[in-house]
């Protein structure tokens, strides 16, 4: 028996090594020329990983058979023994694979090294209901709504975040992290972090943004801990469900997203756990059940249809369906932009289920052919305005400590040359350098051109001062 419930509160195999996923360059490993102007990586294809989750205990004790094999870790054989299809992905993981080696494996801490980079870098996790999407997203069910605090179970969700915290720690750029959670439900956005709001949140497009949702909740976060809270909150506020194929089903697609905010840089990281594709079944007649499952299946069929328009040569420079539905819309950058994508295919490995695992299995082949042109934009005034302001501190350093040196010197009787009372002080004279300094020392921001002057005077006075 199901039945709905909000919970309240608050082809082709593609070498591996030949996507940016597979690449390992740290970042400071990235000449500083090419980090100063709009980088853009050579045109990349989504990268798609497969994986197959065990047997669940009923379907282990009704003794349903298992028809998915995985031959090595980018091969799949799909149906019956001698009438098996073949399938070749970037990664294939196995019914025995662990958290660990999903995250370690599947190419997500490249994608995160990519988002602190300030790149657009996406995840999502696809299939069947039932097919383990959640499980590898944020773990089992049992983390959140039982209190378990197994570690080893943690999803790609926590694991990303602590990896990400570690990087930037280490990093001296001062990153600043935010993050937001929504859930698309039955066409409509609701805030994750902020389930009160009484309506649902608009989609708008704009020039230089792409799609957004108006009025969405970001919140800065510093740690594991903190963003743990951000996480479990949003996790208990998504639309679930129980059904014949899965006792906590998500009747929604969410999205996670953390913004990377550097001194010039502004990365994103999307995780997207899309609801799960599913038949309606005799019996399912309440109209509320049969509206979600539509909703769910058709922006599944949008997203379906967005990329096949994405692969075809001819259609991919024309219209691509984008606005059809709020959930490719906000995938949109993800899929067809400047981002970097990373597609989690989950199948169920029996047989009762294979129709649904070649359709997910079709669906990702054709999705692994999609080019993307990963692009980041570096806001180049402000950094320029960060190095000129730092530039600035070493010049009045360098004044001081001469004006040091001048003035113990003409205490030693070395004569009066007038030189200490020509300079010292001189800089202090005008009160647009009076005003700079202050700015400089609040940390207020300066006109570029005001710092420029001041950078030059101090230049000329320190060479003097020599
Ligand atoms: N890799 C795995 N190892 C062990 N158990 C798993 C694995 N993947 C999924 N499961 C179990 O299978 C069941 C279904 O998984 P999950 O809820 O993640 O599916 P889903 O694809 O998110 O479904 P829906 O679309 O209905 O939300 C759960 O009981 C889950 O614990």
């Amino acid at each position: 028996m199901r039945g709905r419930r909000r919970r309240p509160v608050g082809q082709d195999c593609i070498q591996p090594g030949a996507n940016p996923l597979h690449q390992h360059q740290t970042n400071h490993q990235v000449p500083e020329r090419e980090k100063q102007r709009t980088e853009i990586q050579v045109e990349s294809n989504v990268v798609v990983a497969v994986r197959v989750r065990p047997l669940t205990e009923d379907e282990h004790n009704r003794g349903d058979e298992t028809i998915v094999y995985c031959p090595d870790q980018h091969s799949l054989l799909v149906g019956a023994s001698g009438q098996e299809r073949a399938f070749a992905f970037d990664v294939v993981l196995g019914p025995e694979s662990s958290q660990h080696a999903m995250f370690q494996e599947c190419g997500m801490t490249r994608l995160i090294d990519m988002a602190v980079q300030g790149f657009c870098c996406t995840v999502f996790a696809f299939g069947q209901t039932g097919s383990g999407k959640t499980y590898t997203i944020t773990g089992p069910h049992s983390l959140f709504l039982e209190g378990s605090h197994d570690a080893l179970l943690a999803g790609l969700m926590q694991r990303s975040l602590s990896y990400l915290l570690q990087l930037v720690g280490q990093s001296e750029e001062g990153f600043h992290l935010y993050a937001s959670y929504l859930e698309i439900y039955n066409e409509q956005v609701h805030d994750l972090l902020n389930p009160c709001l009484p309506y649902s949140l608009a989609v708008r497009g704009s020039r230089t943004q792409g799609f957004y949702v108006e009025n969405l909740s970001v919140v800065e976060f510093h740690n594991l801990d903190s963003f743990m809270r951000i996480l479990e909150g949003g996790m208990q506020n998504r639309q679930s469900s129980s059904h014949s194929q899965n006792e906590h089903s998500s009747r929604s697609h969410s999205i996670l997203t953390v913004h990377i905010k550097g001194m010039s840089t502004q990365g994103k990281l999307c995780v997207v756990d899309l609801a799960g594709s599913e038949r309606v079944r005799e019996g399912d007649s309440i109209e509320e059940l049969l509206e979600e499952t539509g909703n769910i299946n058709r922006s599944l069929l949008t997203l379906g249809k967005c990329i096949s328009s994405l692969v075809d040569p001819i259609k991919r420079n024309g219209h691509i369906p984008y606005r059809d539905s709020k959930l490719t819309k906000l995938l949109s950058d993800s899929l067809g932009g400047s981002g970097i994508t990373l597609m989690i295919a989950c199948v169920s490995p029996t047989l009762g289920n294979l129709q649904e695992t070649l359709n997910t299995l079709r669906y990702s082949s054709r999705a692994k052919r999609i080019k993307n042109r990963p692009m980041v934009k570096r806001d180049l005034r402000e950094k320029l305005v960060v190095s000129l302001q730092r530039e600035i501190c070493r010049l009045r350093q360098e004044n001081l400590l001469l004006q040091q040196h001048l003035s113990s010197a003409h205490k030693a009787g070395a004569g009066g040359s007038g030189l200490e009372a020509k300079y010292s002080g001189s800089m202090s004279s005008s009160p647009q350098h009076a005003k700079d300094v202050a700015g400089i020392r609040t940390g207020s921001s300066c006109s570029e051109t005001s710092l420029r002057s001041l950078l030059q005077e101090l230049m000329r006075e320190n060479d003097k001062l020599q």
